[in-house]
């Protein structure tokens, strides 16, 4: 490997494709002042020969011998043929020039053995077959121009980490374009069957399918997958709002559902008591039978409209009991009279289950009801809650309230036990309530005028005043 070497190498070039061409090349002269020859210490290390004139193949055996040279340049000349494989042998090269010639055949794999290659152009001339995945290997390569050619197939992936100038334009190709040259301007595709990337979508393609599956994409005309990378497609705009209705009716749906079976817990746990009962009167559509009281201000006087609202409330409250199976215990399902009114009962369990009602106050033991019976006859019906005696005792201790007679003592006329409802009936008072009286009227309205003057009856109530 000598300039001597170097100088054979030319004139056997020069005799194969340059004879009429490169009539200065003679022994007369030095090989380094020839004509597109550049030499640096004693080799040929640049051969510039674009456009002169150089027709035919390139002989086998003789660029190869130039070992030294960086740069080859043959372009814009009439050079037929294959590239011949002693080219492997130009381990120095760097710059490939042969666009725009009549190169034929397929790329020889000899030439990706050109490992220091930065700029290899094989454009505008008539290479065939498929571009080979071995480009990979020229990894220096800055430029890779192969446009104009006969290239079919697809793209291999290339990954070539400092190419910066590519170019495969008019040549067969089709397919996807590689993840990694898609960064590549549209000119470097033009004239070829490739999509994606600056060519637009490939068929089955979106828009935001990331970057690193195009290679997966089936490409134009059929092709295989090549990357086989995932297709991932986007929400369209309906479906979002689709999604977005359901989740908030199956949200409510939910809500609902949890309001639902919180109302059944509820009502299902509450113990089996007059409370209950007075719920289940509700659901019955009774009305209003253990709320605020009606028809009366609240220390028990009965205001003008205590009727207003009146709900067979006692009545409902013994159906119900009735209807609970609360008088298994006796079997009986009636009322118990005491003293005289024993031996003829001025009404029956039923009569009381057709009154009308009004709530009169609730006390500690149970609300107290006003009824009135069809025969227009009232009784006051107190409620009993939470008393849960076993009827023996229960029965005693009633007798022996029922027993007690005193002018001064509301008598206690009859009773209804069953297990989850107790009823005591007494006779209706219709002045009102003592201690309405005393706290109403006396610190309110009560008038001295009235009091001193002597008249008989009891102080009345100015309720506008009050
Ligand atoms: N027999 C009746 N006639 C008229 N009104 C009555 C009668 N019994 C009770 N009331 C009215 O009903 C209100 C509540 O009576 P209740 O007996 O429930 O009160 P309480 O004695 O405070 O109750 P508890 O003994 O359960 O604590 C009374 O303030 C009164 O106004």
């Amino acid at each position: 490997d000598d300039l001597n070497t170097d100088a054979q190498a030319l004139e056997a070039l020069r005799k194969a494709v340059g004879r009429s061409a490169l009539p200065a090349w003679n022994s007369s002269t030095q090989t380094c002042q020839w004509q597109g020859v550049a030499c640096e210490n004693g080799r040929v290390v640049e051969l510039r020969l674009p456009g002169a004139g150089l027709m035919g193949a390139l002989p086998s055996g003789v660029l190869g011998n130039l070992t030294a040279l960086r740069t080859l340049s043959l372009r814009w000349n009439a050079l037929t043929g294959p590239i011949p494989d002693d080219v492997s042998r130009m381990t120095e090269l760097r710059a490939m020039y042969f666009q725009h010639n009549a190169f034929s055949g397929e790329v020889p794999a000899a030439l990706y053995a050109l490992k220091n290659l930065v700029r290899l152009n094989i454009g505008q001339n008539k290479f065939s077959g498929e571009i080979s995945p071995d480009f990979n290997k020229l990894n220096r390569l800055g430029s890779l121009i192969l446009d104009s050619n006969d290239f079919s197939g697809e793209i291999p992936k290339l990954d070539l980490p400092t190419l910066e100038q590519f170019n495969v334009s008019y040549n067969k190709l089709n397919g996807s374009i590689p993840r990694k040259l898609r960064k590549m301007p549209k000119d470097s595709f033009l004239g070829t069957g490739l999509c994606g990337g600056p060519l637009g979508l490939c068929p089955g393609e979106t828009a935001d399918t990331p970057a690193g599956s195009p290679e997966g994409q089936p490409g134009a005309g059929g092709a295989a997958d090549v990357g086989g990378g995932k297709k991932k497609k986007k929400l369209s705009g309906g479906a979002i709002a689709g999604i977005a209705i359901a989740c908030v009716f199956g949200l409510l749906l939910l809500l609902a559902l949890i309001f639902f079976l919180c109302r059944k817990k509820k009502s299902g746990s509450a113990p089996r008591s007059s409370t209950a009962a007075v719920e289940k009167g509700r659901d019955l559509g009774m009305g209003p039978l253990d709320g605020e009281p009606k028809g009366q201000n609240g220390n028990g006087v009965h205001g003008a409209g205590a009727a207003a609202g009146a709900v067979p409330a006692a009545a409902a409250a013994a159906a119900v009991a009735a209807k609970s199976g609360g008088g298994s215990t006796t079997g009986s399902k009636k009322l118990i009279y005491f003293g005289p009114m024993a031996a003829a009962p001025p009404f029956d369990l039923e009569d009381l289950l057709r009154a009308s009602a009004e709530v009169l106050g609730k006390g500690a033991f149970g609300t107290a009801y006003k009824a009135v019976m069809e025969s227009g006859a009232a009784v006051a019906v107190k409620r009993l809650k939470d008393v849960d005696l076993p009827e023996p005792e229960f029965r005693e201790r009633i007798a022996a309230i029922g027993a007690v007679q005193h002018e001064l003592v509301v008598p206690l006329r009859a009773y209804y036990f069953s297990k989850d409802e107790k009823l005591l009936v007494y006779d209706y008072m219709s002045m009102g309530s003592l201690s309405a009286l005393l706290h109403v009227c006396v610190h309110v309205t009560f008038s001295w005028r009235h009091w001193s003057s002597g008249r008989s009856g009891p102080p009345r109530c100015s309720t506008k005043s009050s």
